[in-house]
């Protein structure tokens, strides 16, 4: 993917000669971008209304599995462009959450369960069937952005981390009322990405507000770069809604 997305970071060279904000400043800057997140997406707003019903819930799990997929190989291309070794011993964490080492199963196989628990088998899981072409697309996007650009950049690019505990509680608060049938166990992903999320919150925003932190053009760039991220879980959204709505055109022959 080229970054055709993201400003050109040359359009921030206006904001060379102005001082950077503080760090403050910068990290409210990067938060007050929660509106973009796809906790307000209308996909999302329906789930946590409870409005979704078994078919469309299941459409969401079988596609985010994609993105589930990604997310080893995506802190594995940034281990790959990092030559430094504090930040990688830091950053592996990531990949064993999702892969598990050892006894502990990892996210991945957490997510599988989720997807028993809302009634999809692991094979039609795995076999990715029921990813349609769009979530693909968004979901590549970012991990292509991770292989080609600059580890630093990557790195402030899963600062939409920032924002996913809240939706991660909402789904355990609400769940159980909104959509009795799905197996309680299956909410084990979202407890303890809780946890984790917070974590890597913790060492990926420091990181963040010190690297970008340099000059005013940094971090206009890295609020670019979270804005890029906030899109690819929109877009991501959007296209798990598509697939599951019904759409008469007018006109339109049957
Ligand atoms: O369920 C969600 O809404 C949600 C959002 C995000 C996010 O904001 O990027 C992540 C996750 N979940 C998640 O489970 C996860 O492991 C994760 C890793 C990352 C990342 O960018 O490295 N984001 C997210």
């Amino acid at each position: 993917m080229d970054t055709a997305t993201l400003a050109d970071p040359a359009l921030h060279q206006g904001a060379a000669s102005e001082a950077p904000l503080s760090r403050a400043a910068f990290e409210a800057r990067l938060r007050g971008h929660e509106s973009r997140y796809h906790i307000h997406h209308p996909f999302h707003r329906l789930m946590a209304e409870g409005r979704l019903s078994r078919a469309q819930l299941q459409g969401w799990v079988a596609n985010r599995f994609y993105y589930q997929l990604a997310i080893p190989r995506k802190d594995a291309a940034i281990l790959a462009n990092c030559p430094d070794r504090e930040i990688r011993r830091e950053w592996v964490q990531r990949i064993l959450d999702h892969d598990g080492r050892g006894d502990d199963p990892g996210g991945i196989e957490a997510w599988i369960a989720l997807a028993e628990a809302v009634g999809i088998v692991r094979e039609e899981l795995l076999s990715l069937r029921r990813v349609v072409p769009a979530a693909r697309f968004a979901v590549d996007a970012y991990v292509e952005f991770a292989r080609r650009q600059p580890w630093q950049e990557a790195v402030a690019s899963s600062l939409t981390e920032l924002f996913a505990p809240h939706i991660h509680q909402q789904r355990i608060d609400l769940w159980p009322a909104h959509y009795p049938w799905v197996k309680p166990e299956g909410l084990a992903y979202f407890r303890k990405r809780l946890q984790q999320a917070r974590r890597d919150v913790d060492h990926g925003l420091a990181f963040t507000l010190d690297y970008f932190g340099q000059s005013r053009a940094l971090q206009e760039r890295a609020v670019d770069i979270l804005r890029f991220k906030l899109d690819v879980l929109w877009a991501l959204a959007d296209a798990i809604l598509l697939d599951q709505c019904e759409i008469e055109i007018k006109g339109a022959k049957a």
